[in-house]
């Protein structure tokens, strides 16, 4: 009966949502378990099943720092930010496109579903500019900080998505972009997947982390937000709330919003099936932002 229930539960939520695109950004722990991995695959593919249009961008920072250790480099990060010179460009595209993005391809297509790799400079979905960063030091003065090949995303044209989507394909893209001076950029995966979901006006756009969601404190998982309203987002930031990793993904939600997805869920992909739980349960998990 409980798992008839849950179904129950679910048929309101399946209906609304059937149709509806959803964006993915795949990220944290729940790309490093193998366990979790593949349940994560096999909500995509429930997604898709009821018809539902998920769109999947995925990271590797984990991944791209381990490959560059062996080469015996080390990254330095500027607000999330990888520095990203030649060698790491190279060996980021190695690890995000020829390895990340073929394995999660390989393993939705070994579970039944037709899923694609793309990255973003496939048919000029992420057409970019090298990023310009500045930072205000000990003293206080602004310095201009040379982030290499980290692009600024400047053009996103969906229609190699939407085409996929439309032939019931599974889009998985790979966050690099290409610029209009023929180099290839690295793009952080949230600032990618914010701003494909804002292009395709997803109408949810999902965030799997490494964390219970967005904490006030971030030693007290007991301060977990719930809902942040995006106008509350500039004082929040100013006030110190998001750190490091979460800056890029509060920034991306307030952009992907700002072009009309309709809600950004920050959610742990630590937890077994978050996708479902926030999609088809009542009373979603994480934090919202609105
Ligand atoms: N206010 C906050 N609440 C929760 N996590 C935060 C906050 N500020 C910063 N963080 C950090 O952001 C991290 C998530 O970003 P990141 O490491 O880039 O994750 P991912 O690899 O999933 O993209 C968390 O592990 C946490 O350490
Ligand atoms: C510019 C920049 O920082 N690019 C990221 C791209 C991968 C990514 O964002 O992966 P996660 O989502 O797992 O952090 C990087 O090089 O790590």
């Amino acid at each position: 009966m409980d798992k008839a229930n849950i179904l129950i539960e679910a048929l309101p939520y399946i209906q609304k949502f059937s149709g509806s695109t959803v964006v993915i950004k795949y990220g944290g722990h729940a790309m490093i378990d193998q366990e979790l991995k593949e349940k994560v695959m096999l909500d995509i593919l429930l997604l898709h099943t009821v018809g539902i249009r998920p769109v999947i961008v995925h990271g590797g920072g984990p991944e791209i720092n381990t490959m560059l250790k062996r080469v015996g480099k080390e990254s330095t990060f500027v607000r999330g930010l990888r520095v990203t010179d030649k060698e790491t460009m190279e060996i980021a595209a190695m690890v995000l496109v020829g390895k990340l993005n073929t394995e999660i391809v390989s393993m939705l297509n070994s579970f039944g579903g037709k899923a694609v790799g793309l990255n973003g400079q496939d048919a000029k979905l992420l057409v970019a500019e090298k990023k310009p960063m500045q930072l205000a030091n000990e003293q206080g003065l602004v310095e201009e900080i040379d982030l290499g090949y980290v692009g600024e995303i400047k053009r996103v044209t969906p229609g190699i998505i939407t085409s996929l989507l439309d032939q019931g394909y599974i889009p998985i893209i790979s966050p690099l972009a290409g610029g209009d001076d023929g180099e290839s950029y690295n793009v952080n995966a949230d600032t990618a997947a914010g701003t494909i979901a804002g292009s395709l006006k997803a109408d949810k756009f999902l965030l799997l982390t490494d964390v219970k969601g967005i904490m006030k404190d971030i030693n007290d998982p007991e301060s977990l937000i719930s809902v942040i309203p995006k106008e509350d987002v500039p004082a929040m930031m100013t006030e110190g709330i998001f750190k490091g990793g979460m800056i890029p993904k509060v920034e991306c939600a307030v952009n992907a919003l700002e072009q009309g997805t309709g809600t950004v869920h920050i959610l742990d992909g630590r937890q077994p099936h978050a996708i479902l739980l926030e999609l088809f349960t009542d009373g979603g998990i994480g934090t919202m932002i609105k």
